[in-house]
């Protein structure tokens, strides 16, 4: 753990243990890899990572709302213009309906251009009676069901960071150059979601909204303002494999001090949340914003032990802690970390993931979630904060901007059966594109009232 004694630098993370790290089968490739990689440029840069940052510690004071969003685990094979495209028009459908009805600010970041490391339950998995090495996220092996796919690849870093680096080059086009401008408001509706009833509500929206435009250019109103005309737009993902973070993690020449630059936000999983582990000391010398992932079990003194390592000076908008408690759990649990962290005057984000913790195997084998958990989760997440007093911050969600069947229930109610017909996640259930924006739509209907 980082204590005086304990100086940080980018590899202290190495005295301490790293759980879930690849078996990397070649060694001296695998630090071929990194070393290419430490020369490549950074991925993003340290003014932006302040930027979230700043706007991050609005959230802790119910000044702004995160929405933090993308697939469980990015697909290199799904690197493509559409799948960017649709992804980032679900976040900004999301982000239309949350800052219309709540007034504030939402803070849009993916988990994108860099979400390709999985933790995983078990080493192995059987597949038709074969029993292989699990799928760990494209930078490591493949999801392809055969044995020598399934072995760790060092070179797969080198393609995740090529991958990566074109994913943020087409969403900073896109959200730069037109694509995100407001009075565009209504051509994010895409055309499977139109006709549904989540479609028509935001069609409504958007026309508002655009009559609201229209009102202001009649007076005069400047609508070419870059809050018009451009979106801002971050990145996040785990920051699971160390080697490659610690590749990317740079001193800003400006300002010095170190910056994890292979994204804006970096998370650590519920898996690798050690306070002794070798993420938590990684993390905890970097400057960019960092989350948390608490499960169910967590321990009280041991998150109190971690929101103080990794902000000894309680700066806002450094740490988001996820909590992904379930909805079986969520209003027995929730409470007492509230109330604790409250009466520490920590400054938190707090972000619900209804996602990871209302995770079930349908008859048929298939990894799912159920609309209405992932509901019920969201709405007692809020009605906690507000009967403690704390502030909802945010909401973390695995989704994706394409017509996938990988949740049950919903507006169309896709039932067990109908999983088959358009599962394609490598890893965990993705929300739709009509499912994510129900849950906005749902999200909107609290925070209204
Ligand atoms: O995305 C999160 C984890 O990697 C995932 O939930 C683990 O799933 P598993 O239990 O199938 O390994
Ligand atoms: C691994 C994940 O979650 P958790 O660490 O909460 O299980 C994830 O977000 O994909
Ligand atoms: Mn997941």
């Amino acid at each position: 753990m980082g204590t005086e004694q304990n100086k940080w630098t980018k590899t202290s993370w190495k005295n301490f243990t790293a759980l879930q790290q690849p078996k990397w089968p070649d060694m001296t490739a695998h630090d071929a890899v990194l070393e290419r990689l430490s020369t490549l440029p950074p991925l993003v840069f340290a003014g932006e990572i302040r930027d979230l940052k700043a706007l991050l510690a609005k959230a802790v004071t119910g000044d702004a709302f995160l929405v933090q969003g993308g697939d469980c685990s990015e697909d290199f094979s799904q690197v493509t213009a559409p799948n960017i495209r649709e992804k980032l028009r679900v976040l900004l459908q999301m982000a239309v309906v949350l800052t219309y009805a709540g007034g504030k600010p939402v803070i849009k970041l993916g988990r994108i251009a860099g979400q390709f490391a999985k933790p995983r339950s078990a080493d192995t998995e059987m597949v038709d009676g074969v029993e292989l090495m699990s799928y760990r996220g494209d930078m490591v092996n493949s999801s392809e069901p055969l044995a020598a796919a399934r072995i760790p690849d060092p070179n797969r870093m080198l393609e995740g960071y090529y991958m990566a680096a074109s994913t943020l080059n087409l969403l900073r086009a896109f959200t730069r150059g037109g694509f995100a401008a407001l009075h565009r408001v209504s051509a994010w509706n895409q055309e499977f979601v139109k006709q549904s009833p989540m479609g028509r509500s935001y069609e409504r929206l958007g026309k508002q909204i655009q009559q609201a435009l229209q009102f202001m250019e009649t007076i005069g109103i400047d609508s070419n303002s870059p809050q018009m005309k451009q979106a801002q737009f971050f990145t996040s993902h785990e920051a699971l494999l160390l080697g490659y973070e610690t590749a990317l993690t740079r001193e800003d020449s400006t300002r010095g001090g170190w910056y994890d630059c292979s994204a804006h936000m970096l998370w650590i999983g519920e898996r690798t949340r050690q306070v002794d582990g070798a993420h938590v000391e990684f993390l905890r010398g970097v400057n960019n914003p960092i989350g948390v992932k608490i499960g169910p079990d967590y321990d009280l003194d041991n998150v109190k032990q971690l929101i103080e390592t990794l902000n000894p000076e309680n700066e806002a908008g450094r740490l988001t802690l996820i909590t992904r408690l379930g909805m079986k759990n969520i209003e027995k649990v929730l409470p007492p970390l509230l109330r604790e962290a409250k009466r520490e005057g920590y400054n938190i984000v707090w972000s619900c993931d209804p996602m990871h913790a209302n995770t079930y195997t349908a008859k048929s084998g298939h990894k799912t979630r159920n609309f209405n958990d992932i509901l019920s989760e969201i709405t007692c997440f809020f009605e906690t904060h507000w009967a403690e007093g704390t502030i909802p911050g945010g909401i973390h969600l695995e989704m994706t901007g394409n017509n996938v069947t990988e949740c049950t229930g919903g507006a169309r109610n896709i039932v067990d059966e109908e999983l088959m017909n358009n599962y394609l996640t490598t890893c965990d259930p993705r929300l739709n594109a009509e499912q994510s924006l129900e849950v906005a739509f749902q999200i909107a209907d609290m925070i209204r009232s």
